[in-house]
C-alpha cells in the first residue's frame, strides 16, 4: 500500500476500474459510505453539516449524506451552485439523495457539530475563495471538527500546497491510494488522520498505472536490507569512513561513524586531520582513527577499496579543501555521502559536482541537504518539495535526500518517497550528521543507493520517536538496536 497516485495517475485508475466493469456509481457509492462509517466509528452522534461541491467530490458528500442520515444522524446539506448543474453520478446520487438540498452560503456551518468537506477534492483547479473560503475560516474561528472527503477543500493533491484557503481536518478519507499532497507538510497539517478505503479499484491498477512516488515504509527496502549472515565478517560487512573536520570541528563526523556502525558496517574509520587526531581518538572506542590530511593523502586511503562508503561534509569546512577530498573521493569509487560542508563547498560551481558524480569511475553518490543546502546546489530549481528533489537527483546523476519534516528521497530515475514517521524532536542539532551516517552504513554493506537512503531516514524517524522527548542526537545511534530489533 506504499504507492502513492498523483491527482492523473487517479482518476486514470479510476477510469480503468470503470472501463473494467465497476460502475462509477459503485465507486462513488463505496466512497461516501467509507466516509459515513468512518464518520460513525468515531464521532459522538451531532448535526453535520454536509458541504458538497459541483463536481465528483460532491457526489461523496450526497452519498455520506444518505447513509448518516440512514444511521439516525441530523444532517442538513448544502451545495455549491445549481442542483441542475450536477452532471453524471454525482447528480444520481443527489436524487437518490431525499433531505433537502440548501444552497450553500455563507453561515452553512453555523451551529454545526460536525462539518463533511465534500466541496473539492481531485478536482481543485484553482484558488478557493468566495463561499468556500468563508466556510473555512467559519470552521476554523468555531472550532468545528472537519472530516475531509478525499483531500481538505483547497489542497492540492499533487504538491500538498494550499490554493487560497484549506479546511483543517481532523480525519481526512481517501480512497485506493494516497495522494503525495497528503503527505508534504502543507498537506500534512491540514489533513489530521488520514484513512484509506477500498472502493472497488483493483490491486491490477497498479500495473496500468507504474507509479513511482511512494510513501517511505520498510516493504519499499526491506527486501534489500542488509543482515550479517553466518560465515560474515567484518570486511565482508564493508568499511565505512567518515571525514573529520579540524579541531574545533570534529563532533559531526563521530556522530556520522558511531550511526554507520551501528547500522551495521563492519568497520567504520574516521579518516582525521594530525592536529585533530588526539580529541578524536580521546573520544572514540570501536570506531578506529587514522590520520589523512590532504586530498592526496585520502586518495591513498582509499587505494584499499575494502573501504568502500565515505561520509564527507558534517564539520568538513567550506571551500576548495573540502571541494579537493569530495572529488578524490569519487574518483576513488567508493560509495560516498556529500552532507552539509561538503554540499555548500559547491555553492559556486555545483556543476564540478554534478560532472565528477557522472564520471566513469565514480560510485554511487547520496546528497543529503536539508533547504539551505539544497538552495544553494540547485538555485533554480523550483516547485513542490517532490519535484524539487526528482529534478535536482536527475541533474545531479545522484540520490538526493531533501530533508525536512516531510524529507523527501528521490532517486535520478523518477523514483520518490516521502518519509512520514519523524518526528519534531528530530530538529536538534547533529540529528542531519546522524542520518548521513546511518546512509553511509548502508552503503558499506552495498545496499543499493535509494533504498539504503529511504532505509536511513526511516531508521533515523523511528529512532527519534522511540526515544522520545529529550532527545539529542548523541541518543539516535543508540536507539538503532532497538528499532532494528523491531523491524526484523
Ligand atoms: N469515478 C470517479 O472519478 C470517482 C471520483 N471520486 C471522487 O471524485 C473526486 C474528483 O471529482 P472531480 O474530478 O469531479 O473533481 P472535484 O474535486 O469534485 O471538483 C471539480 C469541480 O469543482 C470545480 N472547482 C475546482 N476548483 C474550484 C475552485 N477553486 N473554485 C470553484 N470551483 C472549483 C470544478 O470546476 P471547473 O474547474 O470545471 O470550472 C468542478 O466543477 C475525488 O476527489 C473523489 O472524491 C470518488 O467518488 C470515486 C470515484
Ligand atoms: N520538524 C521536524 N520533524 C521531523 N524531522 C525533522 C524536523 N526538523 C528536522 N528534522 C530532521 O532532522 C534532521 C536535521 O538535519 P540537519 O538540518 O542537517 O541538522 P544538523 O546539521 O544539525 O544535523 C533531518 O534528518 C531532518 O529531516
Ligand atoms: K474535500
Amino acid at each position: 500500500m506504499h504507492e502513492l497516485l498523483t491527482v492523473d495517475e487517479m482518476s486514470r485508475a479510476d477510469r480503468w476500474a470503470i472501463a473494467q466493469g465497476t460502475p462509477g456509481l459503485t465507486l462513488m457509492e463505496n466512497a461516501g459510505r467509507a466516509v459515513a462509517e468512518a464518520v460513525t466509528a468515531r464521532f459522538k452522534r451531532a448535526s453535520v453539516a454536509v458541504l458538497c461541491g459541483p463536481g465528483n467530490n460532491g457526489g461523496d458528500g450526497f452519498v455520506a449524506a444518505r447513509h448518516l442520515s440512514e444511521a439516525g444522524w441530523s444532517v442538513t446539506l448544502y451545495l455549491l451552485g445549481e442542483r441542475e448543474k450536477l452532471t453524471g453520478d454525482a447528480a444520481e446520487m443527489a436524487r437518490r439523495w431525499n433531505g433537502a438540498i440548501h444552497p450553500m452560503t455563507g453561515d452553512a456551518v453555523r451551529g454545526a457539530g460536525l462539518i463533511i468537506d465534500a466541496i473539492f477534492g481531485a478536482g481543485l483547479s484553482r484558488p478557493v475563495e468566495g463561499v468556500p473560503a468563508e466556510l473555512i475560516q467559519a470552521a476554523a474561528r468555531a472550532g468545528t471538527p472537519v472530516v475531509a472527503v478525499d483531500m481538505p477543500s483547497g489542497l492540492h493533491g499533487d504538491t500538498g500546497e494550499v490554493l487560497g484557503a484549506a479546511f483543517k481536518a481532523v480525519l481526512t478519507v481517501t480512497f485506493f491510494r494516497a495522494k503525495p499532497g497528503h503527505y508534504l507538510l502543507g498537506g500534512r497539517r491540514h489533513c489530521g488522520e488520514l484513512l484509506l478505503r477500498d472502493i472497488g479499484i483493483g490491486e491490477e491498477a497498479l500495473g496500468e498505472l507504474l507509479p513511482h512516488t511512494y510513501e517511505n515504509c520498510p516493504s519499499l527496502w526491506l527486501g534489500g536490507f542488509p543482515r550479517p549472515e553466518f560465515g560474515d565478517h567484518k570486511y565482508t560487512r564493508g568499511h565505512g569512513v567518515v571525514v573529520s573536520g579540524g579541531m574545533s570541528t570534529t563532533g559531526a563526523a563521530r556522530l556520522g561513524a558511531r550511526a554507520a556502525l551501528r547500522a551495521g558496517a563492519g568497520l567504520v574509520t574516521l579518516a582525521s586531520p594530525s592536529s585533530a587526531l588526539m580529541v578524536n581518538a580521546s573520544q572514540l572506542t570501536a570506531v578506529m582513527v587514522r590520520a589523512v590530511n590532504t586530498p592526496d593523502e585520502l586518495t591513498a586511503f582509499l587505494e584499499d577499496k575494502r573501504r568502500n562508503a565515505v561520509l564527507i561534509g558534517p564539520g568538513a569546512g567550506i571551500g576548495g579543501p573540502t571541494r579537493e577530498k569530495v572529488l578524490a573521493i569519487l574518483l576513488s569509487g567508493a560509495a560516498v555521502v556529500l552532507d552539509a560542508d561538503a554540499l555548500t563547498s559547491f555553492e559556486e560551481v555545483p556543476r564540478d559536482l554534478f560532472v565528477a558524480i557522472e564520471g566513469y569511475f565514480a560510485g554511487p553518490a547520496v546528497l543529503t541537504p536539508h533547504e539551505g543546502e539544497f538552495k544553494r546546489l540547485f538555485k533554480d530549481i523550483e516547485g513542490s518539495k517532490l519535484e524539487r528533489a526528482r529534478a535536482a537527483a536527475r541533474r545531479a546523476g545522484a540520490i538526493v535526500v531533501l530533508k525536512g519534516p516531510d524529507t523527501v528521497i528521490a532517486a535520478p530515475d523518477g523514483r520518490a518517497a516521502i518519509n512520514t514517521n519523524a518526528s519534531p524532536e528530530l530538529a536538534t542539532a547533529g540529528s542531519g550528521d546522524v542520518l548521513a551516517g546511518i546512509i553511509t552504513g548502508l552503503l558499506a554493506q552495498s545496499m543499493a543507493p535509494f533504498e539504503a537512503a529511504c532505509a536511513a531516514v526511516w531508521l533515523h524517524g523511528e529512532a527519534g520517536r522511540a526515544f522520545g522527548p529529550g532527545l539529542i542526537a548523541e541518543d539516535l545511534p543508540e536507539m538503532l538496536p532497538v528499532v532494528l530489533r523491531d523491524l526484523f
